[in-house]
């Protein structure tokens, strides 16, 4: 444990368990009293003990949170966070980290989709084809944007949508993971999961894409480069990215 998240945990004790002797409160401020008792070492219950001190309620609030995590939840809020770029980024797998560090719920929207549909992504488009899977892709991403605070995981296509975009942009702070074409490529040419990429020349429809897409991507609240890099160093990197500080490698450790 950190010594920050040891003041943390020092302080929501002191605070909430209000064992006697231990706090009181003082016009609104609570402090740890002289008698306290708290199982600590000395030099902890002292710091705990000066803190609560002199400091009024609002003042100790700020002292936390202290870590990448704690800092993204608190500048996320209420609001989702939405990934968005093209297939291949890591929308799916690295949002799922993302959310596990910032314990809030995940949603992809193409499993939500193919759960209410009960049917895959490609048998969706071959069955009523792209125009109709927009359509449902829309009510879908519009009826998980309601909640929040989640982690949610877009299609790369969702973004392109006129109807989905003005859902996203309403509903929470969107990140666009961007990458190179050979990052993506290397990562989507294993699978055949993807039907806008059954053509001809699948590279070449990726590049397409991405020259149609990316000026449109560009909208999204905050960008962050997606690279061959542990998938917990990219979900770190969008953390950093929602709490506005440098991306700090020591994070990872
Ligand atoms: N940082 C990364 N390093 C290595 N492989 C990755 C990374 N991010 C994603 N991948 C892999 O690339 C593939 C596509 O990732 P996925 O999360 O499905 O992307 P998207 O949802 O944006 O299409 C998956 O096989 C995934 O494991
Ligand atoms: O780019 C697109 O239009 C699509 C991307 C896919 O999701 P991923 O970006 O998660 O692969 C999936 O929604 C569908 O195949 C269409
Ligand atoms: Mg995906």
């Amino acid at each position: 444990m950190s010594a920050s998240e040891a003041l943390f945990l020092g302080i929501a004790l002191a605070i909430f368990m209000n064992k006697p002797g231990q706090t009181c409160k003082n016009g609104g401020h609570r402090h740890v009293s002289r008698g306290s008792r708290l199982d600590a070492p000395p030099a902890f219950a002292d710091t705990i003990r000066s803190y609560n001190m002199v400091r009024p309620m609002s003042e100790i609030l700020t002292i936390v949170p202290e870590t990448l995590r704690d800092k993204a939840r608190a500048a996320l809020g209420k609001r989702n966070l939405i990934l968005v770029g093209l297939m291949g980024a890591g929308k799916s797998s690295v949002g799922r980290i993302v959310a596990s560090q910032l314990g809030i719920p995940f949603i992809d929207t193409d499993n939500e989709i193919e759960r209410v549909s009960r049917m895959t992504i490609p048998d969706l488009f071959a069955a009523y084809g792209e125009q109709e899977f927009r359509a449902l892709e829309a009510r879908v991403i519009k009826r998980i944007l309601r909640g929040g605070p989640r982690v949610v995981s877009t299609g790369g296509g969702a973004f392109i949508n006129e109807r989905s975009r003005r859902f996203i942009k309403k509903g929470g702070l969107s990140v666009w993971l961007k990458a190179d074409l050979d990052v993506l490529w290397e990562r989507v040419n294993k699978r055949d999961t993807r039907p806008l990429l059954r053509t001809e020349n699948p590279k070449q429809t990726l590049e397409n894409l991405m020259n149609q897409r990316y000026p449109i991507y560009a909208e999204a609240d905050l960008t962050v480069l997606s690279r061959d890099v542990r998938k917990e160093k990219m979900a770190n990197e969008i953390l950093a990215a929602v709490a506005g500080i440098p991306y700090d490698e020591s994070d990872d450790e």
